[in-house]
């Protein structure tokens, strides 16, 4: 679950990204965030792994308070959200293989646990014949689907994805929605930023449009909205 009461954002250069958000999204929802450039989308997906703290106002992420929880804490938040990224983000210097496995290393799995979960993970993503290739030997959606590997390889309960067909061709685009679908069918709660009318207007789910740092909609089986 993940709450949010009267969240507001104020970088220190000044600028108001946020100005009081309120919102509940329930395990299992699949949400997309939609707003024009400089809307806030980018903000509202920080706050909730963390990457950026509020200036006021209550952020609840699978029952942990994120102010009351301690900094040693904050691993086992991220444990819990995966988060995927338009640009990938992967260890260009280690195979998929390592890039994946690297995420439960630094988690202290035992070697045996490591292959069997990455392998299963390659195997969900439809990658399980390119484990020991790099991400440059990769096409963009190849790359994609490593960083959603690597963002579901501890089972998270939420996923976060930003932009993240920003970087791929429609078709490449389509095939990576599936992907996600089929993670949001097994339980897990994916919140996603985009920008494509296509994917929001055909793929039904529930849209939340922020304008200027505030909700402006927040429909269950909504449109993209803007004319782009
Ligand atoms: N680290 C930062 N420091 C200062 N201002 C920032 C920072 N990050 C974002 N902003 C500002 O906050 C506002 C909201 O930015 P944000 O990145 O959340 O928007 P967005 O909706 O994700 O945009 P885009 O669709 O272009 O990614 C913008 O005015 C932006 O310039």
């Amino acid at each position: 679950m993940i709450l949010m009461e009267d969240v507001y954002k104020t970088y220190p250069n000044g600028v108001s990204a946020l100005n009081g958000i309120n919102v509940e999204i329930k395990q299992g929802e699949f949400v997309y965030i939609v707003g024009q450039s400089g809307a806030g989308k980018s903000t509202f997906i920080k706050l909730m792994y963390r990457e950026e703290k509020p200036t006021s106002g209550k952020i609840v992420i699978n029952d942990m308070e994120l102010d009351k929880i301690k900094e040693k804490r904050v691993p086992f938040l991220r444990r819990d959200i995966g988060v995927v990224f338009q640009d990938f983000k992967l260890l260009p210097k280690l195979t998929v293989y390592e890039n994946i496995a690297y995420a439960l290393e630094v988690i202290e799995e035992s070697p045996k646990s490591i292959r069997t979960r990455v392998l299963e993970v390659l195997d969900e993503v439809g990658l399980k014949n390119k484990a020991r290739f790099l991400p440059a030997e990769l096409s963009g959606g190849e790359q994609q689907r490593v960083s959603i590997a690597r963002a579901i390889v501890n089972r998270p309960r939420i996923v976060i994805a930003d932009e993240p067909t920003g970087n791929l061709d429609p078709d490449t685009s389509w095939e990576i929605m599936k992907t996600f679908e089929e993670i949001n069918e097994r339980g897990t709660t994916i919140i996603m930023a985009t920008h494509s009318k296509d994917i929001v207007n055909t793929l039904k789910n529930r849209v939340i449009a922020i304008e200027n740092g505030v909700i402006v909609r927040d429909e269950q089986r909504g449109e993209y909205g803007y004319e782009v």
